[in-house]
């Protein structure tokens, strides 16, 4: 049984069916990649899974909890890295660490240690006492993502790990997602970027309209270009081009 679960979820905005019988799992030791365009429904699918919206139908499940039921204690056990979210200006990095190990009972020490470790790890012990509203964009992801991984949990779920990255941080936070999922983790990643999802994925699931239409796995040659069709070709075959007009990185370039 999967780690993180998502069987038949329905939401609407009023008119709009933003997510329409979604339905996917994600075991312990994947990296998950949750593909698609904009408005395909991954940032409705990730708030249902971490308690922020009620489904009108469906049900949803990480490590057993109920988000819906439960958000607190949901929130508690997983990691979150969310959109666009940023830590709060008026604290550092450091405070706002052990706010965090504080709400999920981890022992002062312990959180010193981790603090250190992943502020070395992602590059940003210089800025652990300089408030957030001072720090750039990046080094605000680098705290969000070292919030995510403070308490080593056992499921992190993560939209655009590598936004406002720098490329050798991007590099860091790749290997360490691949390395957190073999060592028994469910990784789940919603993303944009095709040539990451093919890097680091072990299985990718591309959405549209509010549903999964396609897996793709390492079996099938993900990533490796083994298979028939790359990565590429399977969202490109299962997403409206006119969706996708605006984005150049799409478009074939012959050399
Ligand atoms: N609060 C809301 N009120 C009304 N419509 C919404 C709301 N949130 C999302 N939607 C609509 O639901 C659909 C799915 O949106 P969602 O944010 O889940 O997509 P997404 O795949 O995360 O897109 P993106 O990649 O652009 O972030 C879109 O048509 C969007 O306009």
């Amino acid at each position: 049984m999967g780690s993180i679960r998502v069987d038949g979820l329905t939401k609407s905005y009023g008119d709009v069916q933003a997510v329409d019988g979604m339905t996917f799992d994600v075991d312990r030791g994947e990296v998950f990649g949750f593909l698609g365009p904009n408005g395909a429904g991954k940032t409705t699918t990730l708030r249902a899974l971490t308690g922020q919206i009620r489904p009108d139908a469906g049900d949803v499940r990480v490590l057993d909890c109920d988000p819906v039921a439960a958000p607190i204690e949901t929130r508690r056990r997983v990691g979150i890295v969310p959109e666009r979210g940023s830590p709060p200006s008026f604290l550092t990095p450091r405070e706002y660490l052990e706010f965090v190990g504080d709400v999920r009972d981890l022992e002062p020490e312990y959180v010193r240690e981790r603090t250190e470790l992943w502020s070395d790890r992602l590059g940003f012990c210089s800025k652990l006492d300089t408030l957030h509203t001072d720090l750039s964009r990046g080094q605000q992801q680098k705290v969000m993502i070292a919030q995510a991984f403070l308490h080593e949990p056992d499921a992190v779920l993560i939209d655009e790990p590598l936004a406002n990255l720098d490329p050798l941080v991007q590099e860091q936070v790749k290997r360490f997602l691949v390395a957190y999922a073999a060592d028994d983790n469910a990784v789940f990643v919603s993303t944009h970027n095709i040539d990451v999802a093919a890097e680091i994925c072990t299985r990718v699931g591309i959405v549209a309209d509010g549903r999964l239409v396609a897996e793709r796995t390492l079996e099938d040659g993900l990533g490796d270009g083994s298979g028939d069709d790359s990565l590429l070709d399977v969202f490109l075959e299962h997403v409206d081009p006119d969706e996708t007009r605006d984005v150049p990185s799409l478009e074939r370039v012959e050399p």
